[in-house]
């Protein structure tokens, strides 16, 4: 399938965009004419780059506001159209896109409608061009696409014809499935956009908050399913307004818009039985395999795992990589990495068919991970989500593949040693870079969003949205950082069966825990009215709880290092959360506390 982008998805000057565009492989854009009015270029300048950069110029949007109009509004608009279809000529395009009249109209009549478009369709005929006709779903008469084909019937001309837009019929909660009513060869042009599910007016909502395919929570393999059995072939094209995107890298937003595309195609071809446009069967992750820090100097992260009940796991036997572990929770401390700091560097995911997994993310676009391998290493398939971190498949366990390769440690299982696995892993983004992580976790690592929740934290709102398997094994929660925060932390959630007798272990060896304040403990007292003894220890360990109809949640927090830090969490009956009551507190003590 064709892709194709508008250029008021992306930031920069047309020439920019234009770029950008064919950079990331796109085969097509959509030009609004505002884009072209601002730049320096002639529409011949734009076309012959275009053709340059092997870039189709598949839509121009000129105007507005076109039908149901007055006789001499009418005739104003006409000459208006001329103008613009000789710019079109100079451009090289012969799709106009024309949204149904949000301003001017003053006649509701589908008949007048139909009537002056007709009209507008005799005049591009004269130039070759056809017009491309969209219902806005705030249009003053046709805000239904139903009703914009209706219009297109009665005006019945061969260069007239229908714009589907995804978030138009979605947004307005009309039935997609009357798309595969319209005559194929009158589905001119579709643009696709995500939005998450707002409840507020549709105008807002539609300039300011869709997002890229896989990111929001529109159906819109459902709908790209409709159209394409209605038997539509022209572009796939993104037509995303969204305050992020128009301010953030040109480069990296048209590489992000494409996994979107590539991601939904995949998709709704696997909806269908599509094989042929199929990438590879999905992964979704079994369990976790490994994180990796890395850092210059790994040893206060060492000596925090042992305080915490981490057994010593072995030496890499050809490379300065070490391994802690508490049961089947592996921690990979890696001091080959020459930058500065210590940060969470890479996860690894168990999964049925790694290669297959490395395969779809490729394809999807996610870079190859460049790491060093040594002869006789089990060989991991990476790639590197887009803020870099390294992400690792393995078709095994560790027990049956890279386990073998760390050499000198003590056994796990001894006396006294933490037995767990990873619950989680909490990872912080920038605002800019959000929308791509989710779209990278649905794409590549074939999880499922949640519900996003807001959390109050002292320099501002945390958004918080966990992605996950459905059986909750794998789960990454994401936050988006407010913008003077001023780390990203991440930390590795570890699940243990006793995390007050793991808290008073650790605190034995020395580990001090994030300090929670005494108003906390009266509080959860007056919320739950817990066990005396129970209020006790969680107040003398400085634990957290939270509680719901499913079960309990005991956990605590670990000191950051670096940009790194560790929670020890215990889930008690069938308890599915993670303590969001909590974050708060946890937020404000690691401020206080210089964090
Ligand atoms: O918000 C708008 O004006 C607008 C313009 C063109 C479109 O294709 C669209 O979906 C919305
Ligand atoms: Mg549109």
């Amino acid at each position: 399938m064709r892709t194709s982008i508008a250029t008021v998805c992306l930031s920069g000057g047309l020439v920019e965009k234009l770029h950008a565009c064919a950079a990331a492989g796109f085969d097509g854009v959509e030009i609004m004419d505002s884009d072209l009015v601002a730049a320096y270029e002639s529409p011949e300048e734009i076309r012959a780059l275009c053709a340059r950069l092997g870039l189709r110029i598949d839509l121009f949007q000129p105007f507005r506001d076109f039908e149901g109009v007055d006789e001499l509004t009418l005739l104003e608009n006409l000459r208006r159209a001329r103008a613009k279809f000789e710019v079109m000529q100079r451009l090289g395009t012969n799709m106009m896109l024309l949204c149904s009249n949000v301003a001017t109209a003053t006649v509701a009549e589908p008949e007048v409608a139909a009537e002056q478009l007709g009209r507008l369709a005799d005049l591009a005929a004269e130039y070759g061009i056809s017009i491309a006709y969209e219902a806005l779903a705030w249009g003053k008469y046709v805000s239904d696409y139903r009703d914009a084909w209706r219009i297109v019937e009665l005006a019945d001309r061969a260069n007239l014809g229908i714009c589907l837009d995804s978030f138009h019929v979605l947004s307005r909660g009309h039935d997609p499935s009357g798309i595969e009513a319209i005559e194929p060869d009158k589905l001119f042009f579709l643009q696709l956009a995500d939005a998450p599910a707002f409840d507020m007016d549709v105008l807002s909502w539609s300039r300011h908050h869709r997002l890229f395919p896989g990111e929001g929570s529109f159906d819109l393999t459902g709908f790209l399913s409709h159209v394409l059995l209605a038997g539509y072939r022209g572009p796939l094209s993104l037509e995303v307004f969204n305050d992020t995107f128009r301010q953030t890298d040109v480069q990296r937003t048209a590489a992000h818009a494409l996994r979107s595309l590539r991601w939904l195609s995949d998709r709704t071809a696997a909806r269908n039985g599509w094989e042929d446009l199929q990438i590879a069967v999905p992964q979704p992750p079994r369990a976790f395999d490994f994180v990796e820090i890395a850092g210059e100097d790994l040893a206060p992260v060492e000596d925090l795992l042992n305080k915490l009940g981490f057994s010593f796991g072995g030496g890499h036997r050809s490379k300065p990589v070490r391994l802690w572990r508490a049961g089947d929770a592996h921690v990979i401390l890696n001091e080959q990495h020459r930058a500065p700091g210590t940060r969470l560097a890479g996860v690894g995911f168990v999964v049925e068919d790694a290669a297959a997994a490395a395969k779809r993310a490729l394809a999807i676009g996610a870079p190859p991970a460049f790491r060093r391998t040594y002869e006789g290493e089990y060989p991991l398939p990476a790639v590197s989500a887009p803020d870099g971190t390294g992400v690792y498949w393995n078709s095994q366990s560790a027990a049956d593949s890279w386990l073998v390769e760390f050499q000198g440690g003590e056994s796990p299982t001894a006396q006294g040693n933490l037995q767990g696995v990873i619950d989680h892993i909490n990872l912080a983004y920038p605002w800019q870079e959000f929308d791509e992580a989710v779209l990278f976790n649905t794409s590549a690592l074939a999880l499922d969003a949640a519900p996003s929740a807001d959390l109050p934290g002292p320099r501002g709102l945390v958004r918080s949205q966990v992605m996950r398997t459905a059986d909750g094994a794998v789960r990454l929660a994401m936050n988006l950082a407010p913008p003077t925060a001023p780390l990203q932390p991440r930390h590795v959630a570890v699940r243990v069966s006793d995390a007050i007798a793991t808290a008073r272990q650790a605190k034995g060896r020395g580990l001090s825990f994030l300090p929670i304040p005494a108003n906390y403990y009266d509080d959860l007292d007056a919320r739950f009215g817990l066990d005396p003894e129970l209020i006790a220890d969680l107040r003398a360990l400085d634990l957290l709880y939270d509680r719901d109809e499913s079960g309990a949640f005991i956990h605590f927090y670990t000191p950051m290092i670096g940009d790194v830090f560790f929670e020890i969490v215990e889930r008690v009956g069938d308890y599915d959360g993670y303590g969001a009551a909590n974050a708060p507190v946890r937020l404000a003590v690691q401020r206080s506390d210089g964090q």
